[in-house]
């Protein structure tokens, strides 16, 4: 288990989390972010099958929370109130495997929250759980495009976001035409409007990550950040899908960071004036 030594501070929140407990306050107020480990994709994947089989979890249920956390990370970082485009509009690109399923949930969420998702789902799953995750959508009045702007300026002037959930931890590139094409578009825009990504940014190796492909502006960690997330330098990095069972966590020592309170999701990298100046 390789710990890689980014996003160096001291993770100390007041308040909302306090535990009675005088030791796991201690532990908690003076958490070490460095210390989180950044798993590779043989071991994401087997915590994944972990999951399902030994702990009896459905996919379903890991969906719902994974999805969920995405919305909370974006609303967070892009309340609705700052979008100007067309009543919060924003584009959700989901792929053919649950990284994609993750995406529906999330735009689901993410219409709750006020916003206007429009889903892009070029690949789509005959699985019930797709379909279901697909009519939920259509019942709740997001369209799905037939077809990707073929104009990439056509999705910055129409989108205030767009949410990438094409592939996940289980991608090995390059991607395949039908997809290179998408993740092309989307490099050409993504200076003109924010991507956040879906546990890993689209095209990029689990592992090593890809410096000409995309550059999201928000990153949501699923589990525990993958490798790749080392090579992130985007705005917002947060850790979400709280639903790691602590003997878990401990079995492929995660030392994840406590989540705050209720929250669904933790900041890794906090957005520091010092951050922003950088940018
Ligand atoms: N435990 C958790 O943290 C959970 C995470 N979830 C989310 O699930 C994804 C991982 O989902 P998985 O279905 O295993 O994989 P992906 O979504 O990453 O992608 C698989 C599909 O992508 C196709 N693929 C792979 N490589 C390429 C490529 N080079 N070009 C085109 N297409 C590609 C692959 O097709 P194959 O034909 O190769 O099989 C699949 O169709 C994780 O990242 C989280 O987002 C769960 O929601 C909950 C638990
Ligand atoms: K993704």
């Amino acid at each position: 288990m390789e710990r890689i030594s980014v996003n160096r501070f001291s993770f100390r929140r007041k308040g909302s989390w306090r535990n009675k407990d005088k030791n796991k306050e201690e532990v908690k107020e003076g958490f070490d972010m460095s210390t989180i480990s950044y798993i590779s994709q043989e071991e994401a994947q087997n915590i994944d099958e972990e999951l399902f089989t030994r702990y009896s979890f459905s996919v379903d249920q890991l969906m719902e929370l994974a999805g969920y956390s995405c919305a909370v990370a974006i609303a967070r970082c892009y309340p609705t109130e700052t979008l100007k485009k067309d009543h919060a509009a924003v584009l959700v690109c989901c792929g053919p495997g649950n990284n994609g399923g993750d995406g529906l949930v999330c735009a689901r969420h993410l219409k709750l929250f006020g916003y206007k998702p429009s889903i892009f789902y070029p690949k789509q799953s005959n699985k019930p759980l797709f379909q279901n995750l697909r009519a939920q959508c259509e019942q709740m009045d997001m369209p799905f495009l037939s077809f990707f702007p073929s104009e990439p300026h056509l999705i910055a002037e129409s989108y205030n976001l767009v949410i990438d959930a094409l592939f996940g931890f289980s991608f090995k590139g390059p991607a395949r035409p039908e997809f290179a094409v998408i993740l092309d578009k989307l490099r050409q825009i993504q200076n003109d409007v924010p991507i956040c990504s879906i546990d890993v940014p689209s095209g990029w190796d689990v592992e090593k990550g890809c410096e000409d492909g995309l550059h999201p502006e928000l990153l949501i960690s699923l589990t525990a950040p993958k490798k790749c997330a080392a090579f992130f330098h985007g705005k917002y990095h947060y850790l979400g899908g709280r639903f790691i069972p602590r003997s878990l966590e401990q079995k492929y020592s995660l030392n994840l960071p406590p989540y705050p309170g209720t929250d669904p999701i933790v900041e890794l990298k906090m957005h520091t004036a010092q951050s922003a100046s950088n940018e």
